[in-house]
């Protein structure tokens, strides 16, 4: 695929702003992510990426703004609607049912396509059992995806962190997402667990054609497997471009020297 080329946006954010009493977290951030892209948003801490990823996936609303994904409007979207349309995510802090067993735990990433009901699922029946067969499918297809074959049945809190990660992952991607929301997947990660972390990325997106949007402090990960960089800095968008460009821009290096911005910085990196 041509990355260079420009294609329909996926996800659009624009404008969004997001107030916490006097704290402003984000400040009319702009950007948008294509299909099969890999996108970094990056910043020092307090820059607001846990804050859109929340408006993201539902958590957090926003005050002005709009944030479209596939061609709908996110902002009255339940999170479960918005997981049926294609937005999956993982968490900063793992978020698995540690009693049950891997492939349960890639099972509940399902639930997003189930449509039968809970009556239907009561009462069971030839369509529940069809539902149910196809969520196994699904669920057994991401932990291929994802090499877990090996451990899906084994009890997920006594599985090494890089595996539970990777369960978390063969979750969220359990429900066919079109746009992955990876909250510092390197977080806790080894120097071989890392480098076999950007390979799946990129190997997802190749292969599903899957877009990610990926908050990371691992900045060696973020520039090695972006297609493009955001940063983010007080809230607001200090720059936009090719790894190589935002590693350069001059916001980018004052902001993580901790040093005073000064005038208007939202700018495209060029
Ligand atoms: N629920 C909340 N209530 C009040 N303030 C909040 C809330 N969530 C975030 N903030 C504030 O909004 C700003 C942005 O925080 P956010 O967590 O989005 O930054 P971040 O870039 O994700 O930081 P980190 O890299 O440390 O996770 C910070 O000043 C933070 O204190």
């Amino acid at each position: 695929m041509d990355r260079t080329a420009p294609r329909e946006p996926l996800l659009r954010i624009d404008g969004v702003t997001v107030r916490f009493g006097g704290i402003v977290a984000l400040d009319g951030v702009s950007f948008h992510v294509e299909r099969g892209q890999v996108c970094g948003l990056i910043g020092p801490n307090g820059a607001g990426k846990s804050t859109l990823f929340n408006c993201l996936s539902g958590l957090y609303p926003w005050q002005a703004g709009a944030i479209e994904f596939n061609g709908h409007s996110l902002a009255r979207l339940s999170s479960h609607r918005r997981a049926a349309l294609g937005l999956g995510r993982t968490f900063q802090n793992l978020a698995l049912f540690g009693s049950m067993s891997a492939r349960e735990n890639v099972l509940v990433g399902t639930y997003a396509h189930h449509h039968a009901g809970f009556l239907l699922d009561a009462i069971g029946g030839r369509r529940t059992r069809k539902v149910e067969r196809e969520a196994a499918e699904r669920a057994d297809a991401a932990i291929e995806l994802l090499s877990l074959q090996a451990v899906a049945d084994r009890c997920v809190a006594a599985l090494p962190f890089g595996t539970q990660k990777r369960v978390e992952m063969a979750r969220a991607l359990a429900c066919e997402p079109s746009l992955l929301l990876l909250d510092e997947p390197a977080c806790g990660l080894n120097h071989e667990e890392l480098e076999s972390l950007g390979e799946l990325i990129v190997s997802l997106r190749d292969k599903l054609s899957l877009a990610v949007l990926l908050v990371e402090h691992h900045m060696g990960l973020v520039m090695g497997i972006s297609d493009k960089v955001v940063a983010l800095n007080f809230g607001r968008r200090i720059a936009e471009g090719t790894p190589e460009q935002v590693r350069c821009h001059p916001d980018v290096i004052t902001a993580y020297l901790g040093e005073q911005v000064h005038g208007e910085t939202d700018g495209q990196a060029a």
